[in-house]
Formats: structure tokens, C-alpha cells, sequence
């Protein structure tokens, strides 16, 4: 390992059991290494490889970012660099401290006191009991435990549990912090806390290794990162652009699902109720009239709505439904509730265009649906849900809002340069 290096990863490979059984025999297996003298190599009935072939180097004061969807193995090569678990094959050198902030407190023995608790975990992570002695103190004080630190642990709410094992964490002097995802330690307050201690510890020259699914967490507080897919590394490098990679291969995947399931040309596949209408096609405009995928926030967008109308058809409403992939609907504009009244449909062929304006969402993916309904009970008539949008996140901004109010602000004569990205301050604008 060179000289400046924290960690190194060689040739990893993990595999697992998915039932319960095999998963137990092959614990045992990885535990009493090679005296079944099995093939690491090959996959037994039930297994597959949660990571292969997984190298990588981290120096010293470096921050590493992990992403990939669920289930990629990213909390798996986590606790295998922590020694939680043992690799199938490859190796894992490590130098100094570890503080490994995944299953926090998970070690601790319920029947004896948050105290005596203290000195065992801070004990498992490497410290004599003369160090543990002098940062005590300091420990009970930052887990904001109080006078239950002499009650025994098994009397402590989940959220106490979690404070204490951060707190042991941290206070270890490590050279290396190991993240996994949100710290969901206690309330907003604490959690700023924590972020702060993190980052307190990092200007002291230890590394970092940080899972997380908030973007702003992985471009701003890591160097590198790597993009993990189906236990294998899809891309390396600097954070934006291992980023820019993974969201790309998302908004495909996500497209592919929309596209795969209500397609507006065949009127068979979308949701009709009689046969009075049919959705030809949903596009999405800009001003100029061109077809787009991706916007930013405050673009106007339109949503071009092509119908047949087999009859003529009275109290219609044109109906659109903006759905983030993720979250709950945000933005439900209809013709009739928001402009119009209802609308006589025609027998026939209409294009009809409905322009937000301007468009006010968080950067994102977004799902749109279009529904033709009718009557006071809003029938559906005809519904698709096929167009995707992607909300572009502008360079440099951090967009916390649905609404982003233009900005006036008056400096009173005070300078002002850019930021480094390391300076911004995340205080309540995102949880790490
Ligand atoms: N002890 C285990 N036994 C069997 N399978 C496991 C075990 N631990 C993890 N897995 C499986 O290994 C794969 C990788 O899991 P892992 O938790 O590393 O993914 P992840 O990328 O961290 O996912 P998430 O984002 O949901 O936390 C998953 O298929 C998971 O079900």
C-alpha cells in the first residue's frame, strides 16, 4: 500500500446466499476460511456475487462517494472496508482508525449502562482505556444522553442508542469515516451536529467514504466517486461526472418503464372507457415548438395533446398530471378547474396545448400524465401516461424550493467572490 493511502482494495469479490439457510452455511464457510476447501470462485445453488471484482485506492484526507440503486452492494463494500464481513476472495488493507458510521450502536450490549457501553464499543474501535477515559466527558456530551447514561442501554429510545454510537464513533481520532446514507441520528438539530463533526474531523486530514442518494451530499462532500451496478463498477471519477452517469442511466431506465407500459398511439393499451376518444400522441414543447426531454426550472413547457374524437363530446376537461418518479403528485393543472369551463370535443381530429408558464419544479425526474375526462364526476375517458421530463438542476445552484423567487438582495457595498464548493455552508439545506 503507498504511503499516503487509507485504503486498499484489491480484486474484491463478495458473494451471497439468498435463502436463509445457505446464506447461515456460507457465514460459517467465509468465517472458518478455507477447511471446505470450496471454489471462491464459483457460484453454489442460491448465490449470486453482491460485488466483483472491485478495486480501488483511497489516500490520505480523500473523500469517496458510493452511489448505484438499491441493491447495488454499495453498503456491502462498506462494511466488508469497516471488517464487519469478510470477502469471498481479494483483499482489503487499511491503515489507522476507523470510524464506521453504519449500523450505529448495533454493538452495544443492552443489559449493562450507557456508560460502561461507551467503553466497550470505543474499546472495539481500537482505543486503550486511558484514551476512551479522557474523551469521555466528551462523548456523553455530544450523545446529549444527560443523567440516563447510567441507565442501563436496554432502557434507551432507538434515537439515544444511535447519538451514543456516533458519538464513540467520532471520538476515536480516525483516520478513515466510513458513511452509510442519511444520518438519521435524532432531530434536525443533531443531525447538523453530526454533519458538522464530519466535516471537523475531515479538515483534520482523515478520508471519507460516503453512500449516499442525495446528489448534493456526494458532489459537494466527495472528490471521487464510483457508480456500482449489480455489484461491479460502472463509473469512476470525479463525483459530477460519476453522477451525471448514474442519473443518465435512470432517467433511461425510468423512460423505458414508461414507454414499456401506456403507449398513446394504440388505443388499446391506454385506459378508455367506451370508445368516444383517443389519445394519438403527448408531446413536450418549448416556446419555439420543439420537442424536449429536459427543461430548467422556470422554463415554460408545453404539453401538446393530439386527439381523435369519434363523437362529439360535451363537459370535457383536458387533464394533465406532473409526477415526480419519487415523490407524490406536485402539480395537477386541468382546463376546467384552472382556465377554461368545460370543453365541447368535436367529432374529429384536435391538437390542443396546454403551456405552464413558468415551470416551477425541483430539479428531478418527472413522469406526465394527460387524461381526458368528462362531466362533473370526471369520468376518464382516455388516459396515457408515457412522456417523461427531466428538470435540469442549474450550474452551481442549490434548489431547495418548488418556487425559486428571483432574488434581491442588497450588499451595501460588500465585495462578493465565488464560492469554493467546499465553503458552502449545508446547514438546513440538506441532510447528509
Ligand atoms: N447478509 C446477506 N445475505 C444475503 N444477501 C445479502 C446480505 N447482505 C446484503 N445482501 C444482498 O446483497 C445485495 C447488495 O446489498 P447492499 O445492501 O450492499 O446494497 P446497497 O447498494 O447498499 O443497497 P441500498 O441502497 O438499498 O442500501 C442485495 O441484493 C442484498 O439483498
Amino acid at each position: 500500500m503507498s504511503d499516503n493511502a487509507v485504503v486498499r482494495v484489491n480484486g474484491l469479490n463478495k458473494k451471497f446466499n439468498r435463502d436463509l439457510k445457505g446464506s447461515f452455511t456460507s457465514g460459517i464457510r467465509t468465517l472458518i476460511g478455507g477447511a471446505f476447501k470450496e471454489n471462491p470462485s464459483k457460484l453454489k445453488a442460491g448465490e449470486f456475487w453482491a460485488l466483483r471484482n472491485i478495486n480501488l485506492e483511497l489516500r490520505k484526507g480523500e473523500s469517496l462517494g458510493l452511489v448505484g440503486v438499491n441493491g447495488s452492494g454499495k453498503t456491502t463494500l462498506l462494511r466488508l472496508i469497516a471488517g464487519v464481513i469478510n470477502p469471498t476472495s481479494g483483499t482489503i488493507e487499511t491503515r489507522g482508525k476507523i470510524a464506521p458510521m453504519l449500523a450505529l450502536g448495533a454493538g452495544f450490549e443492552p443489559s449493562l449502562s450507557g456508560s460502561q457501553n461507551v467503553y466497550l464499543n470505543m474499546s472495539l474501535l481500537g482505543m486503550t482505556t486511558d484514551e476512551i477515559r479522557s474523551s469521555y466527558d466528551a462523548v456523553v456530551d455530544f450523545a446529549e444522553i444527560g443523567e440516563s447514561i447510567d441507565a442501563p442501554l436496554g432502557t434507551y429510545s432507538t434515537g439515544m442508542r444511535m447519538r451514543l454510537g456516533f458519538a464513540c464513533a467520532v471520538h476515536t481520532d480516525p483516520q478513515l469515516l466510513i458513511v452509510d446514507e442519511v444520518l438519521a441520528v435524532g432531530d434536525a438539530s443533531f443531525r447538523v451536529k453530526c454533519r458538522n463533526k464530519i466535516n471537523d474531523i475531515r479538515k483534520g486530514g482523515a478520508s471519507l467514504i460516503l453512500v449516499s442518494h442525495s446528489r448534493l451530499s456526494i458532489e459537494y462532500l466527495t472528490d471521487r466517486a464510483i457508480y456500482l451496478q449489480k455489484g461491479q463498477v460502472l463509473a469512476e471519477g470525479d463525483s459530477k461526472s460519476v453522477l451525471d452517469a448514474y442519473e443518465a442511466d435512470q432517467t433511461r431506465a425510468t423512460r423505458e418503464k414508461l414507454n414499456s407500459r401506456d403507449k398513446p398511439s394504440t388505443s388499446a393499451t391506454s385506459i378508455e372507457t367506451g370508445k368516444k376518444i383517443t389519445i394519438d400522441h403527448v408531446r413536450l414543447l418549448d416556446n419555439a415548438g420543439h420537442e424536449i426531454e429536459q427543461i430548467f426550472p422556470g422554463e415554460d413547457l408545453t404539453v401538446e395533446v393530439a386527439v381523435t374524437a369519434h363523437e362529439d363530446l360535451d363537459e370535457c376537461a383536458f387533464n394533465v398530471m406532473f409526477k415526480p418518479v419519487v415523490e407524490p403528485v406536485v402539480y395537477h393543472p386541468s382546463s376546467t378547474r384552472d382556465e377554461l369551463g368545460w370543453v365541447q370535443i368535436t367529432k374529429g381530429r384536435h391538437t390542443v396545448r396546454m403551456k405552464f408558464d413558468p415551470v416551477i419544479y425541483l430539479p428531478g425526474l418527472y413522469s406526465i400524465r394527460v387524461n381526458i375526462s368528462q362531466g362533473s364526476m370526471m369520468d376518464i375517458l382516455c388516459h396515457v401516461e408515457e412522456k417523461s421530463v427531466r428538470v435540469l438542476r442549474p450550474e452551481g445552484k442549490i434548489i431547495r424550493s418548488h418556487y425559486i423567487p428571483p432574488l434581491h438582495i442588497d450588499l451595501a457595498g460588500l465585495a462578493v467572490t465565488a464560492p469554493d464548493p467546499e465553503d458552502v455552508d449545508f446547514e438546513g439545506a440538506e441532510d447528509l
